[in-house]
């Protein structure tokens, strides 16, 4: 069975249909539909405001559509949100961290939204901060916190309750390069047993972590298939490993900026 067609047979996690959202005349998502399947691994692509956050949003029950459905794990996001909520790990663009309570508060507070029993808070507290790599300042105050620390406090607190769906936002924004790569493999080790969607402006990140990566452009699809798919399909003929990540800036200039002209979002990183 080829890796799609493996895809296929899985059950979907995370299903969108047609879903628009406009903000007064502004047209953030435009009539998107894709499906997830459980335990995929999902890197989202796009220019700065081609409307990712605004989709990850709606999704995780945060921001209402104007209009189509999404789902997650069956449940409609719009009619069960509490539901959604449940079994989704959200690490926003801004991670919500109280910058007056201490990381553990944080995630107390959190364990208590999820409603994890009482005598499970403080193993599973110790958990998510191993994860995170936040064990050592766990009882500092959240606000003297590095702004790399808070990304890490953001990122444990979308592992509580070890969600079925995690939906990262950016999660290696202003980590330094050995939390980036910690970060990524943590990321890595989460796909085993989570289906996870990963917005990114860093190409490297998603060939590195990604089966499948859906590319938008003012907020509308303008693809979404494995690696070696769009590989295929824009750049047909070429041998391309996958360690090669160039490859994957060349068809991300390709779909975001007919002009060719280059992307602007891999170099920097
Ligand atoms: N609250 C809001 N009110 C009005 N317009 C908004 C609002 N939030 C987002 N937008 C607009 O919607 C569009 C999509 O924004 P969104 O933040 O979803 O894009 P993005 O792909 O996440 O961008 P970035 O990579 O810069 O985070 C943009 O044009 C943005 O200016």
């Amino acid at each position: 069975m080829t890796a799609r067609a493996a895809a296929l047979s899985l059950p979907a996690m995370i299903e969108v249909s047609h879903l628009t959202k406009r903000y007064r005349e502004r047209l953030a998502v435009d009539d998107l539909s894709f499906t997830v399947a459980k335990g995929e691994v999902i890197g989202f692509l796009g220019p700065n405001g081609a409307g990712k956050s605004t989709t990850l949003r709606i999704l995780t029950g945060f921001l209402p559509a104007t209009s189509g459905t999404a789902t997650v794990a069956g449940f409609d996001v719009f009619e069960h949100p509490l539901e959604v909520k449940r079994r989704i790990g959200y690490l926003p663009e801004n991670p919500p961290v109280y910058l007056d309570l201490t990381p553990r508060a944080c995630l107390e507070l959190v364990a208590g939204l999820k409603a994890l029993p009482r005598r499970a808070v403080k193993g599973e507290i110790e958990r998510v901060a191993h994860l995170a790599g936040i064990e050592d300042v766990l009882d500092r105050v959240a606000g003297n916190l590095s702004k790399g620390y808070r990304q890490r406090v953001g990122l444990a607190q979308a592992l509580v309750g070890d969600p079925e769906v995690l939906v990262l936002d950016e999660p290696t924004v202003g980590l330094d390069p050995l939390q980036i790569r910690e970060v990524r493999e943590l990321v890595k080790g989460l796909a085993e047993r989570h289906t996870v969607i990963l917005s990114t402006h860093i190409l490297p990140e998603v060939a590195m972590t990604c089966q499948k990566v859906l590319v938008l452009n003012a907020g509308r699809l303008v693809d979404f298939d494995t690696l070696d798919g769009l590989i295929a399909k824009h750049l047909p003929g070429r041998q391309v490993t996958l360690d090669d990540i160039a490859f994957l800036e060349e068809i991300y200039g390709k779909l975001v900026s007919p002009s060719g002209a280059a992307p602007v979002a891999a170099a920097a990183r």
